[in-house]
């Protein structure tokens, strides 16, 4: 891929990148209005990849109702984000799109979909912990009733922006899968496209993805769901791009809906790691972490 040797030949070392906050409602028409008049915008910035948050195809009051107008992978939905990543020559990350799956009728695959600015689907990844959580009354959710088990490490991306290790929400709490991305597949862009509950994201959101930029030393781009989806569901907000150092380079707040550009210098990478070596540093002959 032409992006691929770019980078490798580090040349072409920054790239303008979208990150849209919304607060998907169970009306999936609505929300796919809202994320094509952002990607259209990013298309006017000549952006080259957007984020959408996790759920952007639709936040519902019960997985049953999800699960009734959840739609394959090559349904309408997803048809027609590849026809707007052609026509606006834009990349997308969408960060967890409830897939209708042919081989279960009973449950959906929480899907983080990449398509290159062809419309081809470059990248799919299952989520592989699901939220099953019982806090308080509020806070009480199952995610594995309606949503299988993703059994896979996604293999990286290279995009436009950089080597892409891609993850979804809950899978910020599990350490173990950005080190493999990080370290075992060299990614320099992790991404968490979230839907994180307002409880959990207060105490938890901005420490944790910034921990993950420091460990690993890359950049971490989170695009998330914000306010109140529906009587039972808020969303805690703060989509937040982080660089390699953990300083914030974008916090799109609790509020804001539309979207945030930032520019990602991948240069940054090489200097913080320059400097700051652990992660050669890593002790792989005591504790087995390999480079592949
Ligand atoms: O509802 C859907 O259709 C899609 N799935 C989600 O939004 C999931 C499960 S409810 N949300 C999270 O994982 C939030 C994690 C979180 O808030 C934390 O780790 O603290």
């Amino acid at each position: 891929m032409i992006n691929t040797t770019i980078n490798n030949m580090n040349q072409i070392r920054k790239c303008l990148v979208g990150v849209v906050q919304m607060c998907s409602t169970h009306n999936k028409k609505q929300n796919m209005e809202f994320i094509l008049q952002n990607l259209k915008q990013a298309h006017e910035k000549q952006a080259k990849i957007c984020f959408l948050p996790e759920a952007f195809a639709m936040i519902s009051r019960s997985f049953a109702e999800t699960f009734e107008n959840a739609e394959y992978v090559d349904g309408e939905m997803i048809n027609c984000l590849r026809d707007h990543a052609k026509k606006y020559n834009l990349w997308l990350s969408l960060g967890g799109f409830q897939e209708r799956l042919k081989e279960n009728d009973k449950k959906m695959g929480n899907t983080h979909i990449i398509i290159d600015n062809l419309g081809n689907i470059v990248q799919t990844y299952k989520k592989l912990h699901l939220f099953d959580i019982k806090i308080d009354t509020k806070n009480t959710i199952s995610e594995s009733s309606g949503y299988v088990f993703g059994d896979q490490i996604p293999n990286v991306v290279d995009s436009p922006a950089g080597r892409l290790g891609l993850s979804i929400c809950y899978d910020l709490r599990f350490p173990e899968l950005f080190r493999i991305l990080a370290v075992q597949q060299n990614a320099e862009i992790l991404l968490v496209p979230s839907a994180f509950f307002k409880k959990t994201g207060q105490a938890h959101w901005h420490t944790l993805l910034k921990a993950r930029a420091i460990e690993n030393q890359c950049f971490v781009i989170a695009a998330a769901q914000a306010g109140q989806h529906n009587d039972k569901r808020e969303s805690f907000g703060h989509s937040l791009v982080i660089d390699p150092w953990g300083e914030v380079l974008l916090d799109m707040g609790p509020e804001k809906l539309g979207i945030d550009f930032v520019e990602i210098d991948l240069e940054k990478i090489d200097t913080i790691r320059k400097g700051l070596p652990a992660i050669n540093h890593i002790r792989n002959d005591i504790y087995k972490l390999s480079k592949i």
